[in-house]
C-alpha cells in the first residue's frame, strides 16, 4: 500500500495528545477508563497515535481477534521489539521462529496438562499453608484486626508456587530472614520493562546494528538509569537459573544424590518443569534425537535438541510470565473479598462445607481449616469458581498485547465502524508492517458480548439459577456454546482458552500455565479465607488518614494508596486482616 493511499487513513480514533509520545502515555498510564472510552466512541477497531510519529490499530472486536490469534496468526506475529526484548531479557539475543516456538510449546504441553496439575496440586499446597501462618503469626489472638500490606507477602508465595513447579526448586521466599537477591530481581523485572516503555521501539534497531560488546557499550553510556537496572536483574536472573540447571542436570546424570526424603526434590518426583525438560535435554545430548522422540511422545520431524539458552530462556519466560501475573491476581481477589463481606462469607462458607465433607469421608478428624482440597474439587467448587472468573474477566492482569502484521491483510469485523468519512467498515485493510494492539481490557468489557452489565463485577453471571456452574461444556474450553453462555452473543465469542475471555489469551500464543494460574488462585484464597477475614482498611494514620486503594492499570495492574495516606506510586495492598470468628459465615 503506498503511504498517501494507507487504508488507516479510513479508520477513525483521537487526535495525538503529544507530538512524540502520541496517544501512548494515556494508553498506558493509569488507563482504564481511557481505554473504555475510546472503544465507546470509535468501535472494536481504532487508528491510535503510538511513538515518533507512527499509527497502530487498537483492535477489540472478536471477529478480528480471532483472526489475529487463531486463524491468520502465521500474518500476526509479536512485534520485532516482543521477539527481541524477550530473549535479551535473558541475555541471549535471538529470534524465536514460529517452527522452534511450536517444538518447545509441544514439549512444555504435557508439564501442564490436566493429569500433571492434579498431581502437583498436594505438593504446592504447603507453600499456601505457609503463607497462611505468616499472615495469622501477625494477628492478634483477641479476635482484633491488624493492618497488614498483603502484597509482598502474596509475591513471595507466588515466587516459591512458579519456581518449584518450574524449576523444583525453592528460594525460601517466604522466609524473610534470608536474603532474597532472586526475589528481588525478578519483583523489579515486570516495573523495569515498564519504566522503558518509550525506548523499546529503537531496540529492534539497536539489536540488528551493534554487536553485543557495543550494545553492552550503549548501555553503560546512555542517560537511562532502567536500562542498567534491568540489565543487573537479567543477569541476577540468568546467574540463578544457571546454578539450579548445573545442580539438576548433577542429579540427573546419576553424579550426585538426591537429597533425602521429605525434602522438595523428593516431594515433586522430578514432576517440575526443569526436570522434565533436563531429562529431555540430557537424553537428548546423550544420544541423539532419537530417544527424544520416544521420550517427549513426539514425531520424528519434530525432534530437535535443546540448547542450554533455549531451556534457560524457557525457564526465565516461564517464571516471568507466572509470577507478577498471579500475584496480581491474588492481590485482587482479596481486595474484593475486602470489599465486599458478603461475596467473602459465601465464598467461606462454601469452602467449609467442602472441607467438612471431604474430611468426613476421609476419615479426618483435625480441624476443616487444615484440610486440603484435592483437584477436582478445589476446581469444582462453583462461587469460587465464579469469583475467580469474574475477576479474571474484570481485572486481566496483562491488558495490552501487541502484534506485528506480517503481510498486507484483510481483517473481517464483528461489529462493523464507521469509517472517518461516514461509510460502514466490516472488514478493515492492514498494511504490512503495521502494529495491532490487542485490548484484552476492552474485549472483556465489550458490552455487545457480555451485556449490559459488563462493566459490573458480577460472579452471578458464571452461575446459573440454582448456583451450578453454567455449563461451559469444557472446564476451560467452550466448545459448544449457547447465547446463554457468558460472553457469547449469536453464535459469536472471542477466541480465549479460558471461557470466552480473552485474559490468557488464545490461540498457538495463549497462556500454556493458565491451568496451573487457576488452581493456585484458588488454593492461596481457599486456604487464606478459612483462617483469615479480611477487610479494607479504616485504621487512621497519625494524621487521621485511611489507606484507599486504588489499582492503576497501566498493561499491567498496579494497586497504589492514593494521597494523602500514600505516595500513589508505591505498590502496595494494605489490608486490614483478623482471624475468622463464627458470624463470618452465611
Ligand atoms: C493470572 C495469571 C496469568 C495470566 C493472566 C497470564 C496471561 C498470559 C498471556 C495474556 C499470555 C500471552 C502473552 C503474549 O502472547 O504476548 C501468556 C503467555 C504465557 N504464560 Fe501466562 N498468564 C498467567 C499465569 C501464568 C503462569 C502461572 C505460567 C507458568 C507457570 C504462565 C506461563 C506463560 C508462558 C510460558 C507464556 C508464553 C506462551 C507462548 O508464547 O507460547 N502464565 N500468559
Amino acid at each position: 500500500f503506498a503511504a498517501h493511499k494507507s487504508p488507516l487513513a479510513l479508520i477513525p480514533g483521537p487526535n495525538k495528545d503529544h507530538w512524540l509520545t502520541g496517544n501512548y502515555h494515556r494508553l498506558f498510564k493509569d488507563a482504564l477508563q481511557y481505554n473504555l472510552a475510546l472503544v465507546e466512541k470509535y468501535g472494536g477497531a481504532v487508528k491510535i497515535n503510538a511513538l515518533l510519529g507512527s499509527q497502530q490499530l487498537y483492535i477489540s472486536d472478536p471477529l478480528a481477534l480471532h483472526h489475529i490469534v487463531v486463524k491468520d496468526q502465521h500474518i500476526y506475529t509479536e512485534t520485532d521489539m516482543f521477539i527481541m526484548y524477550v530473549p535479551a531479557s535473558t541475555c541471549q539475543i535471538y529470534l524465536i521462529t514460529r517452527e522452534q516456538h511450536r517444538k518447545q510449546r509441544k514439549m512444555l504441553n504435557p508439564v501442564f496438562s490436566l493429569a500433571n496439575m492434579r498431581d502437583l496440586l498436594p505438593i504446592i499446597q504447603p507453600i499456601a499453608d505457609e503463607l497462611c501462618t505468616i499472615l495469622r503469626s501477625q494477628l492478634p489472638s483477641d479476635g482484633s484486626v491488624e493492618e497488614i500490606n498483603v502484597l509482598p507477602w502474596l509475591s513471595r508465595g507466588a515466587l516459591e508456587y512458579v519456581c518449584q513447579a518450574a524449576l523444583g526448586h525453592s528460594f525460601d521466599a517466604l522466609d524473610i530472614h534470608k536474603e532474597n537477591e532472586y526475589l528481588e530481581a525478578i519483583r523489579n523485572l515486570a516495573p523495569s520493562v515498564l519504566r522503558l516503555l518509550m525506548v523499546r521501539p529503537l531496540i529492534p534497531f539497536v539489536v540488528r546494528n551493534f554487536s553485543l560488546y557495543w550494545r553492552n557499550r550503549i548501555m553503560d553510556w546512555a542517560p537511562l538509569e532502567a536500562l542498567r537496572g534491568l540489565r543487573r536483574v537479567v543477569q541476577v536472573m540468568d546467574a540463578t537459573s544457571k546454578r539450579v540447571f548445573a545442580e539438576k542436570k548433577v542429579i540427573m546424570e546419576g553424579r550426585a544424590e538426591p537429597e533425602g526424603p521429605g525434602n522438595l526434590r523428593s516431594r515433586m518426583k522430578g514432576k517440575d518443569i526443569m526436570s522434565i525438560m533436563c531429562e529431555l535435554y540430557i537424553i537428548s545430548h546423550a544420544y541423539g534425537n532419537d530417544v527424544i522422540v520416544v521420550k517427549a511422545n513426539m514425531s520424528s520431524c519434530d525432534a530437535d535438541r535443546l540448547t542450554d539458552e533455549e531451556l534457560l530462556g524457557q525457564m526465565n519466560t516461564i517464571i516471568f510470565a507466572g509470577f507478577e501475573t498471579t500475584t496480581t491476581a491474588i492481590g485482587r481477589i482479596l481486595w474484593i473479598l475486602a470489599s465486599r463481606p458478603d461475596v467473602q462469607a459465601r465464598l467461606r462458607s462454601e469452602v467449609r462445607n467442602a472441607k467438612h465433607g471431604y474430611a468426613a469421608s476421609h476419615g479426618n478428624t483435625g480441624p476443616w481449616e487444615d484440610v486440603g482440597l484435592p483437584y477436582d474439587l478445589l476446581m469444582g467448587l462453583p462461587y469460587l469458581d465464579a469469583v475467580v472468573r469474574e475477576t479474571l474477566r474484570m481485572y486481566p492482569p496483562t491488558s495490552l498485547l501487541s502484534r506485528t502484521v506480517r503481510e498486507d491483510a484483510v481483517l473481517p469485523l464483528y461489529r462493523p465502524i464507521k469509517s472517518v468519512s461516514g461509510q460502514t467498515l466490516s472488514e478493515v485493510a492492514i498494511p504490512k508492517g503495521t502494529t495491532l494492539i490487542m485490548s484484552l481490557l476492552a474485549a472483556n468489557h465489550n458490552k455487545d458480548m457480555w451485556g449490559e452489565d459488563a462493566l459490573e463485577w458480577r460472579p452471578e453471571r458464571w452461575l446459573s439459577a440454582t448456583g451450578e456452574r453454567v455449563q461451559l461444556s469444557r472446564d476451560s474450553e467452550i466448545e459448544e456454546t449457547t447465547d446463554k453462555t457468558p460472553g457469547v452473543r449469536d453464535g459469536m465469542k472471542y477466541p480465549g482458552v479460558y471461557a470466552s475471555m480473552m485474559t490468557f489469551l488464545g490461540g498457538g500464543r495463549a497462556c500454556i500455565g493458565f491451568k496451573f494460574a487457576e488452581m493456585e488462585m484458588k488454593q492461596v484464597v481457599t486456604t487464606l479465607i478459612s483462617r483469615i477475614h479480611f477487610a479494607l482498611s479504616t485504621i487512621p494514620d497519625e494524621k487521621g488518614n485511611v489507606k484507599e486503594i486504588y489499582w492503576k492499570i497501566n498493561g499491567l495492574q498496579v494497586p497504589v494508596v492514593r494521597p494523602p495516606a500514600g505516595d500513589d506510586v508505591t505498590a502496595q495492598v494494605p489490608l486490614s486482616l483478623r482471624l475468622v470468628q463464627p458470624g463470618d459465615f452465611i
